[in-house]
């Protein structure tokens, strides 16, 4: 796969997943967990065996398929054979994939416990399970499903979690289900990596989307993903986008999967450029060239930040995060800094002169470009002709750079103003994750539209 050495987490996770330890891993954003855990699973398959062996759970769709990936990558000259199982695509289909004798199973949990139920799907012979995003797997969203799944997995299993974040209240839910677990920590002065810049911009609601518009024109991200907190918000925003000239799309749990992928596709390869979504693109997802992650809104959990931001500065990448913060929403931004332990730098909005002169850029280094490339016989003699006819060449390359340019858009858009998150600084004290509560007091800490299913719900569909 052209890996020159391990990471730190696959240095130090990989010889004792091997011993057949019980594990937790974690280890910051984009730093290969996945062939932290994807490596000694391979190596553990007994590839003549028609049994599922080893079991994934991931809490995405789009996850789910990346992972699974990511492991027939590995896994191709051991010819391990891997499915993904997932919501919103063909039963039938995976039904048959399954008669396959498949040796590895990646999926998200309703999917997976359809499965059971249906008997299409065996973990009997499971000697692993993993969990990926393990803390996200184990709040109150997903945890009777995944306990629904466990009690099908055989006990003598190795349980292994991966996650960059891991707050303490998730991890002793998470020992119940392991034996004498090993944690793994990278031990990093800051929860995110030092490669993304972080800043953030205070600004009023109403201002939030000329903003964005201008930081894009200045910054001319290759890719960027913009994290809105609703579903609403992110149509609003993708259709905003589009009106504005951008090539952007827009995902979330209300799209069909075949919609979801499509989007997913166009955006790592380059036709959408900017991607808007929920939080359901938040963790795992690994596109390279996605340059700056632009938080619309600021996320109601400091794990969800890290994981937002971390979609860049991914493999020794840099990266660049920025996130808007309403004037009342302050609190929660201090909040973030004290989990990831990691000051935002202060940013001023960029001004319309400033969008303005960074499309000039961006139009100056094509010129360029097509200057080096050379090739421009074709076009000297009407450039000949305007130097003849106007005797000013500054007003001829000026008129240019003008046709070529993007101008700052200000095509008025309405994006419906969502209020600020509660200002309930207290709760959130101490940076830790109380999600789990949820249940038993009937509140949520986290409150809020994350778009995902309520706790108890049991269904197949997620973000
Ligand atoms: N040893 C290695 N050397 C170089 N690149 C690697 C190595 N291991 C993994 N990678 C690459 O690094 C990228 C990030 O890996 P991965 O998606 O596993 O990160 P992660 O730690 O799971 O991040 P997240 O917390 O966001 O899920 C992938 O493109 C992967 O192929
Ligand atoms: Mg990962």
């Amino acid at each position: 796969m052209g890996f020159e050495e391990a990471t730190p987490i696959q240095a130090k996770t990989i010889p004792l997943s091997k011993q057949g330890k019980d594990l937790i891993g974690q280890a910051q954003t984009g730093t290969g967990k996945t062939a932290a855990f994807g490596i000694p699973l391979i190596e553990k398959i007994d590839v003549k065996s028609p049994h599922v062996q080893g079991i994934i759970i991931a809490p995405t769709r789009e996850l789910a398929i990346q992972v699974s990936e990511e492991l027939y990558k590995i896994g191709m000259d051991a010819r391990a054979k891997v499915l993904a199982v997932y919501g919103g695509s063909d039963i039938q289909r995976q039904i048959r994939s399954l008669k396959k004798g498949p040796h590895i199973i990646v999926g998200t949990p309703g999917r997976i416990l359809d499965h059971i139920k249906r008997r299409t799907l065996k973990l009997n012979n499971v000697h692993t399970l993993i969990l990926d995003e393990a803390d996200e797997m184990l709040n109150m969203g997903f945890i009777d499903d995944i306990e629904a799944i466990l009690e099908t997995v055989p006990d003598e299993r190795q349980t292994l979690l991966f996650s960059a974040t891991m707050p303490a209240p998730i991890r002793r839910i998470a020992e119940r289900f392991m034996k004498n677990p090993e944690t793994v920590r990278i031990e990093a002065k800051e929860m995110t990596v030092p490669l993304i810049e972080q800043f953030f911009i205070k600004v009023p609601e109403r201002e939030k989307f000329d903003v964005l518009s201008r930081l894009i024109d200045t910054q001319s991200p290759e890719l960027a993903i913009v994290f809105g907190r609703t579903k609403r918000r992110v149509d609003e925003l993708s259709n905003a986008l589009t009106l504005r000239g951008y090539t952007a799309e827009g995902i979330h749990g209300d799209l069909s999967q075949a919609k979801r992928l499509s989007v997913l596709k166009k955006f790592k390869s380059g036709k959408v450029d900017v991607l808007v979504a929920t939080d359901v693109a938040a963790r795992g997802l690994d596109i390279s060239g996605v340059t700056h992650v632009y938080n619309y809104d600021i996320p109601q959990d400091p794990e969800s930040y890290v994981h937002r931001i971390g979609r860049t500065g991914r493999a020794g990448k840099e990266g660049m995060a920025i996130t808007f913060v309403s004037p009342r929403e302050m609190g929660y931004l201090r909040i973030v800094e004290q989990t990831t332990k990691k000051r935002m730098q202060p940013m001023r909005p960029p001004t319309w002169d400033e969008a303005l002169e960074g499309q000039q850029r961006i139009t100056m280094e094509k010129l360029d470009e097509a200057i080096k490339e050379g090739n421009l016989d074709e076009y000297k003699t009407v450039a000949n002709e305007l130097l003849m006819e106007h005797d000013d060449a500054v007003s001829i390359i000026a008129a240019a750079l003008k046709v070529l340019t993007k101008e700052p858009d200000k095509t008025p858009v309405h994006i419906t103003e969502e209020r600020p998150l509660p200002a309930k600084k207290d709760q959130y004290h101490g940076g830790g994750n109380n999600r789990n509560r949820r249940g038993k007091s009937g509140q949520q800490p986290y409150k809020g539209n994350r778009n995902k299913s309520k706790p108890q719900r049991r269904s197949g569909r997620r973000p």
